[in-house]
């Protein structure tokens, strides 16, 4: 018997069951809880920019580690490598995963953006100014991060394929017309994306304060506590809104435009 028998159950699940808008909401509210997780952790570590330089030989430490540490990910649709020449090929023997996307899914892929925007904009926005010359456990945790958001923002995949799968009548159309607008519009929920915002600052507060066995301390709620807080609360609620929601919409459009081919 499941310990959960009321739990929805996830997409990667495997064997095969239903997709849902639904259980795939629920994967996205449980993404939420690494990606505040990766942050926090990377937030240990200074700015560290030297790793991400590029080093005499061609690219920087950053890039180096991940080309490495890609071995044996990668077979699941919403875990797309950063590099995806010379990826070696799989070490571990993996669960099969049940074929709900279509072939191309594997194609769709928005990681460049990811790597820029978590490298320019997001980093400088939750690591302090400075150097403490650990590198390598940088670039670990860096990576962490990325694929948490990378894997996040890729299962817009299975998001469309639900949201064709309920209503074909309404996404064919837009689709055969490339009229990508349209399906912007058609698969938007702005209430939805209002609820996550305020989630995913709320575990940020939740996940990032220091907790201690004192009465006082854990009980603060809202922006009294904020400063405090491993990672700025609002950090996580601004990322999502003009990056991890936008990147998700834009797989979503990516995967429904060739949904027809
Ligand atoms: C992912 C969905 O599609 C869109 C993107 C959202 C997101 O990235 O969180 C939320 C609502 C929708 O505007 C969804 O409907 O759940």
């Amino acid at each position: 018997l499941s310990p959960h028998p009321t739990r929805r159950r996830a997409m990667d699940a495997g064997g095969g069951e239903q997709l849902s808008l639904a259980a795939v909401r629920d994967q996205l509210i449980r993404e939420e809880d690494s990606i505040v997780f990766a942050l926090i952790e990377r937030a240990k570590r200074p700015r560290n920019t030297p790793a991400y330089s590029a080093a005499a030989a061609g690219g920087s430490l950053a890039e180096f580690f991940v080309r490495e540490a890609q071995a044996g990910h990668y077979q699941k649709p919403e875990d797309v490598p950063f590099f995806s020449q010379d990826l070696p090929p799989p070490v571990f023997p993996t669960k099969g995963h049940p074929k709900v996307l279509h072939p191309f899914a594997s194609s769709v892929c928005v990681n460049d953006a990811i790597w820029k925007m978590y490298f320019n904009e997001l980093l400088p926005l939750f690591t302090a100014d400075g150097d403490d010359g650990n590198y390598a456990e940088t670039v670990a945790l860096d990576f962490a991060c990325l694929q948490a958001l990378s894997r996040r923002i890729h299962c817009g995949k299975y998001v469309a394929e639900v949201k064709f799968k309920d209503a074909p009548q309404d996404y064919s159309p837009p689709i055969r017309a490339k009229d990508t607008n349209a399906l912007m519009n058609l698969l938007t929920f702005t209430a939805v994306e209002e609820k996550v915002k305020k989630r995913v600052e709320k575990k940020a507060r939740i996940f990032g304060q220091n907790v201690t066995l004192e009465d006082s301390v854990g009980k603060q709620d809202g922006d009294a506590c904020d400063s405090h807080c491993k990672v700025d609360p609002k950090v996580l609620s601004k990322l999502y809104d003009l990056w991890v929601m936008p990147l998700t919409k834009d797989v979503e459009v990516e995967y429904l435009l060739r949904h027809l081919d």
